[in-house]
């Protein structure tokens, strides 16, 4: 049997009010013997809680658990808890969906997506990135069975994540410069259709800007669409390569050196000024991106010190060799990256 198969959710909602809708949606789906809901502290009340009630409504039998932090120990809770009959309802920000993801693929039962804000394209892909000392990038897990995305709860999501989730589509114009330049150079395998896919969802971010404002349904919907398709060309393609490239290898090296680091967005964004700075393209286009969906384009936005943005820019081409980007096989030196960083007024 071949193992590169292409892993796509069955069902997709990204609608307002249908959180309210779960048990239904899981009845039609035959995933009502029993769910476990994984959530968060603070995500409990804005998700967990209509999902309870929903499930509720329809005499479904569920359980819940509250994690913190995407992290091994949080896998192992949340497996313990999984019965063969469990279906995984990931109810949450990117950790909590991770945790929720990862547990279900290792048990080998069904997964849904229900994010309580549209932080990153992570929320519809197969992927997973559990936190260990070494690394944050991520790993093949399994696609959601489906996607219940309630636009009215993310919306009212603070907007900061959302900034961040349209700054980690931004990323998609450095990625595929990396990869198309992988492929010429390296001649890693290439598939058009999920480059293609994924330069299209970047550009419905930044072809919409003006209609993506703090609060408003219809914004969250865009970003979400969004997050979706760039979900989609990852799948396709079978790895992160059309959402993760030097700017994302950037975004990895602050994760290592930071003991408090921003939202993952808010890093890919500000690494993708800079890489495309380096690939020679319009990284003032990049920038102007950002600022205009309020995400930070300087490190000082996000309380980085200078010397991190230097560091993390000189150990990004160690942190997955196997991918070629860019930065090449040696990376760049002190002076180099400090260049990089001050032209491009991050730092
Ligand atoms: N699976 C994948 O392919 C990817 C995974 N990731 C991983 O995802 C994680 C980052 O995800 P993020 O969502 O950026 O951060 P996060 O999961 O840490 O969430 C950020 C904060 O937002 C809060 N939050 C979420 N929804 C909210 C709501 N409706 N109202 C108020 N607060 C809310 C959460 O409680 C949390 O405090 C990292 O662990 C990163 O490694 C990142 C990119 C891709
Ligand atoms: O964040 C991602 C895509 O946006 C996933 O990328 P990584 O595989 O580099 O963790
Ligand atoms: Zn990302």
């Amino acid at each position: 049997m071949s193992n590169r198969k292409i892993q796509m959710p069955r069902e997709v909602y990204i609608d307002p009010g249908i959180i309210k809708d779960t048990g239904e949606i899981c009845k039609s789906l035959h995933l009502d013997k029993k769910i476990l809901i994984v959530t968060g502290q603070h995500t409990y009340d804005v998700g967990a809680k209509p999902v309870i009630e929903s499930l509720e409504k329809d005499n479904i039998e569920y359980d819940v658990i509250k994690v913190s932090n995407a992290s091994a120990e949080s896998i192992s809770e949340v497996e313990e808890l999984i019965t063969p009959d469990t279906t995984v309802i990931g109810v949450g920000g990117g950790r909590v969906i991770d945790v929720a993801k990862l547990s279900s693929f290792n048990r080998g039962v069904y997964f849904v997506s229900m994010p309580t804000t549209a932080s990153h394209d992570g929320i519809v892909s197969p992927m997973a990135s559990i936190k260990n000392p070494n690394t944050s990038i991520s790993v093949t897990a399994h696609s959601p069975i489906a996607v219940i995305a309630d636009s009215e709860v993310l919306a009212q999501s603070p907007f900061r994540l959302l900034a961040a989730g349209c700054a980690d589509l931004i990323a998609n114009f450095t990625a595929i410069k990396d990869w198309e330049l992988a492929h010429r150079l390296k001649n890693e395998s290439f598939s058009e259709s999920a480059a293609a896919l994924s330069i299209m969802s970047a550009h419905l971010i930044t072809d919409n800007i003006a209609n993506i404002k703090p609060n408003l349904e219809p914004s969250a919907r865009i970003v979400m669409k969004s997050l979706f398709s760039g979900g989609m060309a990852i799948s396709i393609a079978g790895s992160s390569r059309p959402a993760s490239g030097s700017e994302h290898l950037f975004s990895h090296a602050l994760d290592k050196i930071l003991d408090k680091p921003a939202l993952h967005g808010e890093q890919c964004g500000l690494g993708t000024i800079m890489m495309m700075y380096l690939h020679g393209g319009d990284w003032k286009a990049i920038r102007d991106a950002l600022k205009a969906v309020q995400a930070p384009t300087t490190a000082k936005e996000i309380g980085i010190a200078d010397e991190d943005i230097i560091e993390a820019l000189m150990m990004a081409h160690e942190i997955r060799p196997e991918r070629y980007t860019i930065l090449g096989d040696n990376g760049i030196s002190k002076e180099a990256a400090y260049e990089l960083a001050y032209k491009t007024e991050v730092i």
